[in-house]
């Protein structure tokens, strides 16, 4: 069985506090976007995991496919399988990969296997393997808060805008990022100003992860300046970084280096 783990953005992402088990409350609204990978789930006389594609640093069994199998491998009676994933979008990137290929492990086992098992139990086993993986078991626009695994609904409107995504081939880590951030309170409403329309977000809506990322990595700013200077309504980084990303009216031919891998795509929610 074949299926497409996606990228998703984040449209806002405030870093509220830190918890006493270490990680941070945060607000944002989850977004997908059509930048895939490709993975291929099939039953077989023994378990293997093979990756193609972009490597992936500490492959094997820290793989988030292969976590997500061993997950459920404890509560049901699976059969081996052969997991072979295509990796395509940028790691470290902000762009939630990892979390999407063990989500997407998560349901295709049960669809495969014939689990029944509910979104909400499904979001549920997706909790345990990483932050912001629950979100790709549904996959569809949400508000996001706790962790980044509680979910709230949210009309966004950005059916008919055209996204622009630019990957820097710089890596940040996410367990970094945090330990370098000082959690604050957001001054503005994010599920309120997300309801404005994208050219007014640019007041309201902002990435608690820019000012150290930019500040370490100014040729990363730059590209937020150039989205601006290309006429996005709004340009942002996503997640901990590295990738930028720009909403526009219209198709636009984006102009950047040949060193970075860009991604375009009509938007329809
Ligand atoms: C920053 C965000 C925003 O969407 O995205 P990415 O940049 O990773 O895509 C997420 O919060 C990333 O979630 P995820 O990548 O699943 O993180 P996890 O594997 O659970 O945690 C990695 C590390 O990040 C820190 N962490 C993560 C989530 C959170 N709410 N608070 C944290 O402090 C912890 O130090 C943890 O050890
Ligand atoms: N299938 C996978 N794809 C990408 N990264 C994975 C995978 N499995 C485990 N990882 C690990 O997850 C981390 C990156 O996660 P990823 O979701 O790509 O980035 P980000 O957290 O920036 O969105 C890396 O440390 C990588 O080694």
């Amino acid at each position: 069985m074949i299926s497409f783990p996606n990228a998703k953005i984040n449209l806002g992402l405030n870093i509220i506090e830190k918890r006493s088990d270490g990680f941070h409350n945060l607000e944002s609204c989850f977004y997908p976007t059509g930048w895939t990978d490709i993975l291929e789930i099939l039953p077989a006389n023994q378990l293997l995991f093979e990756s193609t594609g972009i490597p992936i640093p500490d492959n094997g069994n820290e793989n988030l496919c292969l976590k997500a199998y061993h997950l459920l491998s404890a509560d049901f009676d699976l059969p081996p399988v052969h997991i072979h994933l295509h990796k395509i979008i940028p790691i470290g990137a902000g762009l939630g990969g990892g979390s999407a290929d063990a989500a997407f492990t998560i349901k295709t086992l049960n669809d495969l296997f014939e689990l029944k098992l509910t979104a909400i139990v499904m979001q549920d086993y997706a909790r345990q393997l990483g932050s912001d993986c629950a979100f790709f078991i549904e996959n569809v626009p949400k508000y996001c808060f706790g962790k980044g695994d509680q979910f709230k609904e949210i009309d966004i409107k950005l059916k008919d805008k055209f996204l622009v995504l630019v990957y820097p081939n710089q890596h940040v880590s996410t367990g970094e990022a945090y330990a370098g951030i000082c959690p604050m309170e957001a001054t503005d409403n994010l599920q309120e100003a997300l309801q404005l329309e994208a050219n007014v977000w640019k007041q309201k809506v902002k990435n608690d992860f820019e000012p150290q990322v930019f500040t370490k990595y100014p040729h990363i700013a730059a590209i937020k300046t150039k989205l601006y200077e290309q006429g996005a309504l709004y340009a942002s980084m996503t997640g901990s970084g590295s990738t930028l990303f720009g909403i526009f009216d219209q198709v636009v031919t984006p102009d950047f280096s040949p060193a970075y891998t860009v991604y375009s795509q009509p938007l329809s929610i």
